[in-house]
């Protein structure tokens, strides 16, 4: 079965959509954002126990033809009809760091009752003067609201925040949502689950792709998984924060594609920069080189944005070099729980692992070239 959509946007194009119900199986795990043109009014309020939720994918026939329906696939968002009492489901913060802060600030501008919590309570100020309410503990967030997101820095700290004295698991409860945001190992997002599970709550583990900027912009990628249902819940608060996002089946299965994604990053990161260095040690501009690898197959948006700063030894952090060597380091005990072989990977984690050792954690990941200048 399948229906045709005409949609006409301010210009003079007209984009036809098809809902077809194969399709629409075929792409049930990958939901970029609607356009603008189609999003619905910012969430004000939405049910604190949704009773019916709605989903449509919508395809477009002016897109290539689809090689994977899933490029096509396009979410009208998860609408929840609010058949419930109406009143604001209340969305915990918990870890305002360079990512939760803006992806919070993002929620309370779309009109979300939003609570935040941080280890540093200063981190907390500019939020609640955009009127997020403040909990002095992730207990207290996660009991007071409906939804609570984490995004912290470590698996430590994830484990910490959820399931640690006054964590989120002792006053989360029945009825309840608690979202894991932050990037850590599958072990660790299913010990989460199992201490959140245990109090009757749901549990879905949604790291994200995409950095600082996407973050401040709502382009995030979501890589969900766990409850089926809480991602319903949560599609339009996702959307609010990203512009796609991916449900991928049991807990671990997010945990695991974000780790391979940021395997890849930082092989390529490493790589790009000994392709920096070479350049200019044998006489060429690397600024050239920048433009070059911008115009040809291997251009990545992340060598366009960062290979102007790095060749003035500029890295203004918007994914610490720390987070970036842990999920090296988790990306290759996951390797090894298959025993599958990732020399490169491996030989990537030394080299940040020589950044680290020469102070550069805090800066920003592009900060690896220097491991590789300090070593001629
Ligand atoms: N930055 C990026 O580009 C991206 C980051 N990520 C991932 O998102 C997560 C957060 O990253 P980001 O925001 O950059 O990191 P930050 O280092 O900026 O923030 C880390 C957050 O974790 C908190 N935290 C750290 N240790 C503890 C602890 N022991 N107990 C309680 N809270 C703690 C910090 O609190 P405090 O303020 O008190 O230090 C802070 O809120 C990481 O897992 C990272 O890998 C994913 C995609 C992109
Ligand atoms: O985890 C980092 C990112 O840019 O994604």
């Amino acid at each position: 079965m399948s229906w045709l959509v005409r949609i006409s946007s301010s210009s003079n194009s007209h984009h036809h959509f098809f809902l077809s119900s194969t399709a629409m199986a075929m792409c049930s795990s990958f939901c970029p954002r609607i356009p603008n043109s189609l999003r619905q009014k910012p969430i004000f309020s939405f049910p604190r126990k949704p009773l019916f939720s709605l989903s449509f994918k919508v395809f477009s026939s002016q897109a290539p033809a689809p090689t994977n329906a899933s490029a096509n696939c396009i979410s009208l968002n998860s609408m929840t009809i609010p058949l419930s009492d109406g009143s604001p489901t209340r969305v915990g913060f918990l870890g305002l760091g360079i990512m939760g802060t803006p992806m919070a600030q993002n929620l309370i501008k779309a009109g979300c009752d939003v609570t935040v919590w941080n280890r540093t309570k200063s981190k907390c100020d500019p939020l609640i003067s955009l009127g997020a309410k403040y909990k002095p503990s992730a207990e207290e967030v996660a009991a007071y609201c409906d939804l609570t997101f984490a995004m912290l820095a470590d698996p430590e700290s994830a484990l910490d925040v959820a399931c640690g004295k006054q964590g989120a698991a002792s006053g989360i409860g029945p009825g309840k949502g608690y979202v894991d945001v932050s990037t850590v190992d599958v072990a660790t997002s299913k010990l989460i689950n199992g201490h959140i599970k245990a109090t009757g709550a749901s549990f879905l583990e949604a790291p994200v792709s995409g950095s600082k900027k996407p973050a401040e912009d709502g382009q995030l990628i979501f890589l969900t998984a766990g409850d089926k249902s809480l991602y319903d819940t949560v599609a339009p608060l996702l959307d609010i924060m990203g512009k796609s996002r991916f449900y991928l089946g049991d807990v671990g299965n997010g945990a695991a594609m974000k780790l391979v994604v940021n395997m890849i990053m930082g092989s390529m990161m490493a790589s790009f920069s000994e392709g920096l260095i070479l350049s200019e040690k044998v006489g060429l501009d690397p600024d050239v080189l920048v433009e070059v690898v911008a115009q040809g197959a291997i251009s990545a948006p992340m060598y366009k944005l960062k290979g102007p700063s790095m060749t003035k030894s500029l890295y203004p952090t918007a994914f610490p070099l720390k987070h970036q060597q842990k999920d090296l380091r988790l990306a290759l005990g996951l390797a090894e729980s298959v025993s599958q072989s990732t020399p490169i990977a491996a030989a990537a984690n030394e080299l940040y692992k020589v950044a680290k050792s020469h102070g550069l954690s805090d800066q920003d990941f592009s900060a690896v070239i220097e491991a590789l200048k300090a070593k001629q």
